[in-house]
């Protein structure tokens, strides 16, 4: 990052997922401090507001395999576009969600000024679906597998380029809920996911190290996508698919100090923060606290 600049961009984006109340995420990770956080650890923050994104009772869902796909790709677009100004002006961007079909358009804006980019997508979910292997037809199921290639030619071509990222630079953290299509494309590419099993053997430390060998080796980036069902709901319980057995509030942390410490991130983004299923904006406060940690907040 030049000039210890960021820059903000919300994606009121819900039209990814079944249920309404995440296009309020950016407003209440706003509320949540987000600004006075990072300012406060010295940096410079342009809020850049939120891109337009219309609203689902106005129209129709189209292909319900699909859902969406017309909407979503026009603010896929538009957000890669976004991105891609805001890495070229040196900033380093940060974009708040919104349902998880937001990392369509903010990797196909970084990945272009990447030969190759690694991605650490936390999750519950694989988010690897397609339009042959999903069950809801929600594209928020699916950006992981539309970056690398793999599904509608219109979702895929976001951006220009396709593939955005190769299977050995992606790295899952947090799985606990993958659906039989994504086993199979996990097991035949070789994806490395560390599933909740995993980092209760492992330990949160130890997953993060290989995770960051894998996401670093050969490539010239690294982009965080954090989906907050990735942690526990006890401590994120406002998202749109709470799945039981997440990531402790504290391993969360220790995630984001240890990605703090290797510096080695060029983009992020916080979605699926749900405040109308929240209690207390108690996910958006949650979602501030890992921003500032990933950004270098210490106790000492
Ligand atoms: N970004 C998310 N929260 N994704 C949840 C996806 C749930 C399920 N796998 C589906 O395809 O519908
Ligand atoms: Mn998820
Ligand atoms: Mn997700």
């Amino acid at each position: 990052m030049r000039n210890n600049e960021i820059a903000m961009v919300g994606v009121p984006m819900d039209l990814g997922a079944d249920r309404r109340g995440v296009d309020m995420g950016p407003s209440a990770i706003r509320y949540a401090s987000v600004k006075e956080k990072l300012a406060g650890l010295g940096y410079r923050v342009k809020d850049l507001g939120n891109l337009v994104v219309p609203t689902p009772e106005s129209m129709d869902a189209g292909e319900n395999k699909l859902k969406y796909m017309r909407e979503i790709t026009a603010v896929s677009r538009e957000l890669a576009e976004t991105t891609d100004q805001v890495v070229q002006s040196g900033c380093f961007p940060l974009i708040l969600g919104g349902d998880h079909s937001i990392a369509i358009g903010s990797i196909a804006g970084v990945a272009r000024h990447h030969k190759r980019m690694g991605v650490i997508w936390f999750d519950a979910h694989g988010d690897l679906n397609t339009s042959k292997t999903s069950p809801s037809g929600n594209i928020h199921g699916m950006p992981l597998a539309i970056s690398l290639g793999w599904g509608h030619p219109d979702l895929v071509n976001i951006g220009g380029v396709s593939p955005k990222l190769r299977p050995e630079d992606v790295v899952i953290i947090g799985a606990r809920q993958l659906d039989e299509g994504e086993r199979t494309l996990i097991r035949e590419q070789g994806i490395h996911v560390f599933t909740m099993h995993d980092i209760d053997r492992m330990g949160m430390g130890p997953v993060m190290e290989e995770a960051l060998q894998i996401v670093t080796d050969g490539t010239d980036g690294v982009h965080l996508s954090l989906d907050l069902d990735s942690l526990d709901p006890v401590d994120a319980p406002g998202v749109g698919t709470p799945v039981a057995g997440g990531i402790t509030y504290r391993e969360s942390h220790l995630a984001m100090e240890i990605l703090a410490e290797t510096g080695v991130l060029t983009s992020a983004e916080f979605v699926e923060v749900n405040p109308i299923l929240d209690h207390g904006n108690r996910t958006a406060k949650a979602a501030v606290a890992l921003i500032g940690s990933v950004f270098g907040e210490k106790v000492l």
